[in-house]
């Protein structure tokens, strides 16, 4: 026997079956209650040669505490599963603490780590003493994750120290120094192979009798789809990990290939990955895995079929369906039985297009299907374009478009998926955009207009200074003499703003456009002769009527300042928080996004994506459900990358103040720096019925004194991914992407809260909400964020982060007109009294306006600007 097998005859297959955030099918029969099922897939596993099953319950859907001790007990009464070790496996202490209990044999618990410090490392270390269990360490401590060699050895070292210093003994020790992703097109990672080998063989000799693991499948996570390369990938891996000291490993028992019988190449390029040998790995790796796609049975079958038609109708089934995997082999196939290259997209390719205009007109076809179809579109475009320049007919490719339209998101405002998306569905119905990114200038946005030809301006924002500077756009567009059509959209803009505000600024046509689903239907009418007209005239006449209709308008009654504050919200004081456990500001500098994970909000996702419906109800809809399933399904792959990956970081930062009620003010005391901070908040001043209060956030506060927290949070790292796919003419992935970075965000902001509200300030250290709960705000206190109904105005951002100095804590920055940066952003106030509540101060009079300017100290024009949309 060589020494290679003598080691790998002790390895240890870990399953990673019975695992619900790993596998899709065992989620399914837990979810849906089929123990008996689900036990089949352990047994499998062990029959499949598992010496250990790793079980994992961390699906948000679920009570994770209860399906553990279901799953375990079902499987502790089978003796030929029962012969096996069981790894419960949670990022949730209580899941695991649940599993101990269950657990007849060996338990081993997967994992701890210093990520919290070592406080709750010792705790956790010491309960699972108490159990006689094995440990999984991960190399994860307070400043994150170990990614390079020295980190993993240093924080492994670190843990043994720790551990063996209480007693623990070495030989149930796990470490788990990370494996992570390689050839995924990112330098940083070509290491994290070799790294993660280098680093075993460092732990092995300087922990004695610790083991070591690591879970397999993140390794070849861009692999995703291709099976073979993905089996070689593990096996090439493991045969150079073994003998370093890796003692195990969380595989699928039954999809390892013997080293030896690897196609010799394959190996050979897995290899040069692994081990880094050579510096264009990488790229010779993706270049023989195309070879091996669609081997598997299954993806044979799925094949199939389609490939064999004549080529337009290939094409036009890649554009229906989104399939860009053969598109420029197909278009490259047309393009040689047409006299000329542009014959391919006046053929063809808009036949296809057509297809898909029609099937989204009539709403059969959604808005993630269709700008998965633009993809496609531009790739065989792109594929084109060279062909139709050595025929010097580059002009010709313009003429084609049915129209020219400059589009921008607004000066100060960050916000683009909105924008994006109606790029894409304008481009893929024939029209050519140009697009200017974010932050635009009116002056930009005016020559860019005007250098193009174009034929008209599209405005998108999200905040509401950005009505604002819309209105500027118009003003100038209108000071410059221009009469092209100007159209408005984003979550900010609206129809009555466009016709009070815009409208009237620019003597040309302006048209508020509701969601990308209209923009072509909008664009159409005003390029076409005979339509146009009357558009434009209808448009005019409706928003004269909403003019009309607000001038006739009753408005509502509103109280003096003094009434409104004599009628302000009386808490309960005496219930008020106690202050915070840990005072102060706590920054976070990589939170897991692991973790974050199971916070997240999908309903608003599928809403970015124009698809209306409440998650999870959504993926079974009768009209929308198969579109929402799949883009879930990109979105759960997309989010597998990104964790495997390491994408984008989480950044936060949390902080609690003492402070005290002064009227409508909320004063600070900031006590290292001997200043006191000024919070000025509004006050409602409709004239409310009954006994209804006329609210103010400064009324959950305690004028005898009390504490208010603050925090900011933001994703960091999207931009090269970005710039990855935009170069890939790959519109879908880039704002799949951004809305999930948006997701994380969101996910952050409730995660931290939570953290908030049972540890940091500790008000409600019992909290134990399902995460169904968590998104309907179900827990006692609010975290409402300047710029939202309880406290409109954007300003109040520049004094939060600057109390939790967020640029420094949380990497954010704020534009000239507060939009936070990078976009993927959350902030706000933390308020601690029971009777908190979110409320809108709605329309406010001149007398609060100057009380405000003067409170804020600038002058009353300011203010206005800041305060507008509640003024009207
Ligand atoms: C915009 S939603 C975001 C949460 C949602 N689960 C998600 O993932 O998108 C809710 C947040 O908006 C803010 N918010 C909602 N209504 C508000 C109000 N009336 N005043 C101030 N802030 C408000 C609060 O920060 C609240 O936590």
């Amino acid at each position: 026997m060589t020494d290679t097998q003598t080691t790998t005859a002790r390895f240890v297959n870990i399953g990673e079956r019975t695992n619900v955030t790993g596998s899709a099918a065992f989620k399914k029969l837990i979810l849906g209650g089929e123990y008996d099922k689900a036990v089949e897939v352990a047994r499998q596993q062990v029959e499949n040669g598992a010496q250990v099953i790793d079980v994992n319950m961390d699906e948000g859907l679920l009570d994770a505490v209860a399906a553990m001790t279901t799953f375990l007990k079902l499987i502790a009464a089978e003796p030929d599963i029962a012969r096996v070790p069981v790894m419960i496996d949670s990022s949730k202490w209580e899941v695991i603490e649940a599993g101990l209990k269950c657990v007849s044999g060996k338990p081993i618990v997967n994992s701890i780590s210093m990520k919290e410090g070592e406080d709750a490392f010792l705790e956790h270390a010491r309960k699972c003493m108490d159990y006689g269990a094995a440990v999984v360490v991960m190399a994860f401590d307070e400043k994150g994750q170990a990614d390079t060699k020295d980190r993993k050895v240093e924080i492994c070292s670190r843990a043994y120290d720790i551990l063996t210093g209480i007693g623990f003994p070495p030989e149930d020790i796990i470490f788990d120094p990370n494996i992570f992703a390689v050839a995924t097109g990112i330098e940083e990672h070509d290491r994290y192979g070799l790294d993660f080998i280098e680093a075993v063989a460092e732990i092995k000799a300087r922990c004695p009798h610790a083991r070591t693991s690591g879970g397999l499948s993140n390794l070849s996570f861009s692999f995703r789809g291709n099976e073979t390369v993905r089996r070689a990938m593990h096996s090439v891996f493991l045969y150079h990990a073994i003998p370093a000291g890796l003692d195990m490993a969380i595989v699928n028992a039954g999809q390892l290939d013997v080293y030896d019988q690897i196609d010799a190449g394959l190996r050979e390029a897995c290899e040069d990955v692994i081990l880094m040998r050579r510096p264009d790995a990488t790229e010779r790796l993706i270049e023989l895995a195309e070879s091996y796609k669609g081997k598997s049975a299954a993806d044979e079958k799925a094949a199939e079929e389609w490939r064999g038609w004549p080529v337009e109708r290939r094409i036009e089934h890649a554009l229906v369906k989104g399939i860009d995997a053969h598109v420029v082999e197909d278009t490259e196939e047309a393009r040689q039985l047409f006299a000329r290259p542009i014959e391919v997209i006046e053929g063809p390719l808009m036949d296809g297009m057509n297809v898909v205009g029609d099937l989204f007109g009539s709403g059969k076809m959604f808005l993630p299907q269709v700008v998965k179809s633009a993809r496609v579109m531009k790739k065989a475009v792109a594929h084109l374009i060279p062909f139709i320049e050595a025929e010097k007919e580059a002009s010709g490719l313009a003429d084609q478009s049915k129209g020219k339209i400059v589009m921008a998101t607004v000066k100060g405002d960050v916000h683009d998926i909105g924008k994006n998306i109606v790029g894409v569905v304008l481009q893929c119905n024939g029209y050519e955009v140009i697009d200017l990114g974010v932050m635009v200038p009116w002056q930009q946005i005016l020559a860019a207009a005007n250098e193009n030809g174009a034929d008209m301006i599209g405005l998108s924002g999200l905040i509401t200074p950005s009505l604002d500077e819309m209105v500027t756009v118009a003003e100038e567009m209108q000071r410059a003499g221009m009469t092209m059509p100007l159209l408005i959209g984003g979550a900010t803009t609206s129809k009555v703003h466009t016709a009070l505000r815009i409208d009237p600024a620019y003597e040309g046509p302006v048209i508020h456009v509701l969601d990308a689903s209209r923009a072509v239907g909008v664009a159409s009418r005003l390029l076409s002769d005979t339509q146009r007209d009357e558009f434009v005239d209808t448009t005019a006449a409706e928003y004269e009527k909403v003019r009309d209709a607000r001038e006739g308008k009753g408005q509502s009654v509103l109280l003096t300042i003094e009434e409104a504050r004599a009628n302000f919200f009386d808490a309960y004081l005496s219930d008020k928080a106690a202050p915070p456990l840990q005072p102060g500001v706590h920054a976070f500098a990589d939170w897991d996004l692991a973790d974050l994970r199971h916070y997240i909000d999908w309903t608003p996702f599928f809403r970015a994506w124009e698809l209306h419906g409440t998650y999870p109800a959504i993926l079974k809809d009768e009209v929308v459900g198969e579109t929402a399933q799949q883009l879930f399904a990109d979105a759960n792959a997309m989010l597998d990358r990104i964790i495997a990956e390491k994408w984008l970081v989480a950044k936060g930062v949390a902080g609690f103040w003492p402070c005290a009620r002064d009227g409508d003010d909320v004063t600070l005391h900031i006590a290292e720096e001997e200043r006191h901070v000024v919070l000025p908040f509004l006050r409602q001043q409709v004239k409310k019925s009954r006994d209804r209060a006329n609210m103010c956030l400064a009324d959950f506060i305690d004028p005898a004194g009390d504490w208010i927290g603050g925090f900011a949070v933001g994703i960091h790292g999207i931009e090269p991914h970005s710039a990855r796919f935009k170069d890939d003419k790959d519109d879908y992935s880039d704002i799949l992407l951004k809305a999930l970075a948006d997701r994380f965000a969101e996910a952050f902001a409730e995660r931290l809260h939570q953290h908030v509200r049972t540890e940091l300030w500790g008000y409600a250290p019992q909290e134990q909400l399902t995460n169904e709960a968590l998104i309907k705000e179900e827990y006692r206190g609010i975290r409402p964020a300047p710029g939202y109904p309880a406290c409109p105005d954007h300003s109040l951002k520049p004094i939060l982060f600057d109390l939790l100095d967020a640029p420094k804590n949380a990497g954010l920055t704020l534009t000239e007109n507060f939009a936070m940066y990078p976009t993927a952003a959350v902030s706000g106030f933390y308020f601690g009294h029971p009777e908190a509540q979110y409320f809108g101060v709605a329309r406010i009079g001149r007398d609060q306006l100057a009380d405000y300017a003067r409170r804020r100290g600038v002058d009353i024009a300011t203010a206005e600007r800041w305060l507008r949309p509640n003024l009207d």
